[in-house]
């Protein structure tokens, strides 16, 4: 199987984890539009979506999925994204497609988040994929020097790049990452940032890898 394919596996397999009648909270990026292209057959049986960017939602509603407001919806369910690292515990590095923030917020507000993903992203430990920042654009120069004194790490700004929030992204190269839990807070208390890739403090729930043979299900319980 190519990439695309397990990603359009996992994609079909998450809809096990939609309910009749849920809010369905939907993530960014080619594994998630596998993911809504898939969960277009179930329109009429889910209570809508609520999105964490703005190409999601539109893919979301060119397939006749309601996208609502996250302020409208007092219990999100599940949550459904991608990532582009995952280690054993299931703490991810988001943001490659730079929706990082919405993603966190989502994530935040549900109560399972199934992760999906090609093989290719389980790894050892986090940090060979550059990690991606939100930063205010005024704060670009004081968190760049910030993050190389206090974290390491090579910080680059994402080239013609802004978020759906109106920000630059800094993307950090070149980190070890020994303690996820401790750099995501280190990196949010840098004035300036809004928001880090790092999704340790809130690791996924269900991690669905696709791999040559199939979808294998990697939960909290096998984190060991
Ligand atoms: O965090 C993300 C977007 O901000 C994506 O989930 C991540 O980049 C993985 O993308 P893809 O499914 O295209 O490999």
């Amino acid at each position: 199987m190519s990439a695309d394919e397990q990603k359009r596996a996992v994609g079909r397999a998450a809809l096990d984890y939609v309910k009749p009648g849920m809010v369905v909270g939907v993530g960014t990026g080619s594994t998630v539009n596998h993911f809504i292209d898939a969960l277009a057959e179930r329109r009429d049986d889910i209570a809508g979506a609520v999105s964490s960017s703005e190409a999601s939602s539109a893919r979301l509603r060119q397939h006749g999925i309601e996208v609502l407001d996250l302020n409208s919806v007092s219990d999100l369910p599940i949550y459904v994204d991608g990532a582009d690292e995952a280690n054993r515990f299931l703490q991810l590095i988001k943001g490659g497609g730079g929706a990082l923030t919405r993603e966190k917020i989502v994530a935040s507000a549900s109560r399972t988040f199934v992760c999906i993903a090609d093989e290719s992203k389980l790894v050892p430990a986090l940090g060979s994929f550059p990690l991606p920042v939100e930063v205010i654009p005024m704060a670009r120069g004081l968190v760049a020097r910030q993050i190389t004194k206090r974290i390491g790490g090579r910080p680059v700004l994402r080239q013609s790049f802004t978020t759906d929030n109106g920000n630059i992204i800094l993307d950090i190269h070149d980190l070890q990452i020994m303690e996820p839990i401790k750099l995501e807070s280190t990196l949010n208390d840098i004035p300036g940032v809004v928001c880090n890739g790092l999704f340790a403090m809130r690791p996924a729930d269900v991690l669905l890898l696709g791999g040559s043979e199939g979808v294998k299900t990697v939960t909290a319980n096998d984190r060991g």
